[in-house]
C-alpha cells in the first residue's frame, strides 16, 4: 500500500493555479487518507472557481496515478459564491465602499506615478486606503512603494497585504516569478485577476485603486465584472499622439458602464528644479477638449519633474518626501476630486455591474 509520505510528496508538486507555490505550501490541504483500497483528500481553497477545482483536481489524481493503481478521491471545500443581487450585480469584496481604476491607452505614460501618489494623497486625507497593482505585463508598484524586497504574508488560505505609506499594497508582482507573468494571455489574465480579488485580506477600505495593466483588455473586463468599479480615471499626456489610445481607454470606460472621474495630464510642463519656473514642452491643455467629448473633466495637470521618477525610482514618492512641494498640492487637488466624485456616484446609487456580467449559454 502507498505510503502517506509520498503522497504529500506529490502534493507538494501540485502548484495552485495562478501562482507559484504548491496546495501544500499554501496549507490549502486539509486531510491524506487511505483507507483500504482507496485514497481520499481534501483541499480547502480560497476561490470558488470551477476552472481551479478541475485543474487542482486533474492534476493530484495525475500525479498520485504515477505511483499507485488506487482510485483516487478529491474533495475541494471551496468558499460560498459571494453575495450576488440582481439590482447590484456582482461584488466580490463587500467590505471595500470605493474602486478606482486607474487607466491608459498605452505604457509609459505614469499611470502607476500617478495612482501610487493619487492613494498616497487620499490616506493623507485620513482614508482608508488599498493599491492594488492588477499590470501584470509590468507590475511595478513594489518598487515605488519601497516594498520590492518584502514577501506577502500567506494566512492559510488568504494573502496580507504589505503596509506602506499608510496604504495596504499587493501586486500581482510580488506573487508570481519575475517574468512569468509576461507569458499570460487571455483565460490566464482573468483568471489571476479574479484570484487577487478573492485572495487577498484586505479588511475594510474606504477606498481601492487598481493600477491597470495599459490599454483595454482582459484584465479590466475581469476586474469589472466582479465588482462595481466606483470611478475610472484616464491618466495621459499632452501630446497629440496619445489621444487615439486615450479615446480607447475613455471608451473602455464607457462599454464597462464605469464612470468617468476625469483625465489626469502627466509630463504637463516642466518645472524646473532650481527656478521652481515652469516650460511647456510636450505642450499642454490639449486634455480637455478629450474631456469636454466625454463630458467628463480634467482633474489635473502634473508637470514632469525629476523628483517624481527619483521618488518612484526610491520608493520614496514625491507626496511622501515632499508633501508641500506644489506638484504634491496638485495631487492632493486630484485625489480631492476624485473622492468628490466617488461620493456622488454613491449619493446617485452606486454602480451597477449587471449588464457586463459574462452569458452563460
Ligand atoms: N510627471 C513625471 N515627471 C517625471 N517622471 C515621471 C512622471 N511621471 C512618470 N514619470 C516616470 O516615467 C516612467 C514611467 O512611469 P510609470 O511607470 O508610472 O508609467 P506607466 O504608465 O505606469 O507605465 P507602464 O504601464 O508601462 O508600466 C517612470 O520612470 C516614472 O518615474
Amino acid at each position: 500500500m502507498i505510503k502517506q509520505e509520498i503522497i504529500e510528496d506529490l502534493l507538494k508538486q501540485v502548484i495552485y493555479p495562478g501562482f507559484t507555490k504548491s496546495i501544500v505550501h499554501f496549507d490549502f490541504v486539509r486531510e491524506i487518507k487511505i483507507i483500504e483500497k482507496e485514497i481520499s483528500i481534501t483541499l480547502s481553497i480560497p476561490s470558488t472557481s470551477i476552472e481551479i477545482e478541475t485543474q487542482l483536481r486533474d492534476e493530484i489524481t495525475t500525479r498520485i496515478k504515477t505511483k499507485t493503481d488506487m482510485p483516487v478521491i478529491v474533495k475541494i471545500l471551496k468558499p460560498k459564491m459571494p453575495k450576488e443581487t440582481s439590482s447590484n450585480g456582482k461584488n466580490v469584496l463587500p467590505n471595500i465602499q470605493n474602486f478606482v481604476m486607474v487607466s491608459s491607452g498605452k505604457g509609459g505614460v505614469g499611470k502607476s506615478t500617478t495612482t501610487v501618489n493619487l492613494a498616497i494623497a487620499l490616506a493623507q486625507q485620513g482614508k482608508r486606503v488599498g493599491l492594488l497593482d492588477a499590470d501584470i505585463y509590468g507590475p511595478n508598484i513594489p518598487r515605488m512603494m519601497g516594498i520590492a524586497d518584502i514577501q506577502p504574508v500567506f494566512l492559510g488560505k488568504t494573502i496580507k497585504p504589505i503596509p506602506a505609506h499608510n496604504i495596504k499594497v499587493m501586486s500581482i508582482g510580488s506573487l508570481v516569478e519575475r517574468g512569468a507573468s509576461l507569458i499570460w494571455k487571455g483565460a490566464m489574465v482573468t483568471q489571476a485577476i479574479e484570484q487577487m480579488l478573492e485572495d487577498i485580506e484586505w479588511g475594510e477600505l474606504d477606498v481601492l485603486l487598481f493600477d491597470m495593466p495599459p490599454g483595454t483588455g482582459d484584465a479590466q473586463l475581469a476586474l469589472a465584472q466582479n465588482l462595481p468599479v466606483t470611478a475610472g480615471v484616464c491618466v495621459t499626456t499632452p501630446q497629440k499622439v496619445a489621444l487615439d489610445d486615450t479615446i480607447r481607454s475613455m471608451d473602455m470606460f464607457k462599454n464597462l458602464h464605469i464612470p468617468i472621474a476625469g483625465l489626469v495630464e502627466n509630463m504637463s510642463g516642466f518645472i524646473c528644479p532650481s527656478t521652481s519656473e515652469e516650460f511647456d514642452i510636450f505642450g499642454k491643455g490639449t486634455t480637455q477638449p478629450l474631456a469636454d467629448a466625454y463630458e467628463t473633466t480634467v482633474l489635473g495637470e502634473i508637470p514632469i519633474e525629476p523628483a517624481i521618477r527619483e521618488g518612484g525610482d526610491s520608493g520614496q514618492p514625491i507626496t511622501i518626501i515632499a508633501p508641500n512641494c506644489e506638484t504634491s498640492k496638485r495631487y492632493q487637488n486630484i485625489s480631492t476630486k476624485l473622492w468628490n466624485y466617488l461620493l456622488k456616484v454613491n449619493e446617485d446609487g452606486g454602480v451597477n455591474n449587471e449588464e457586463i456580467q459574462p452569458t452563460i449559454f
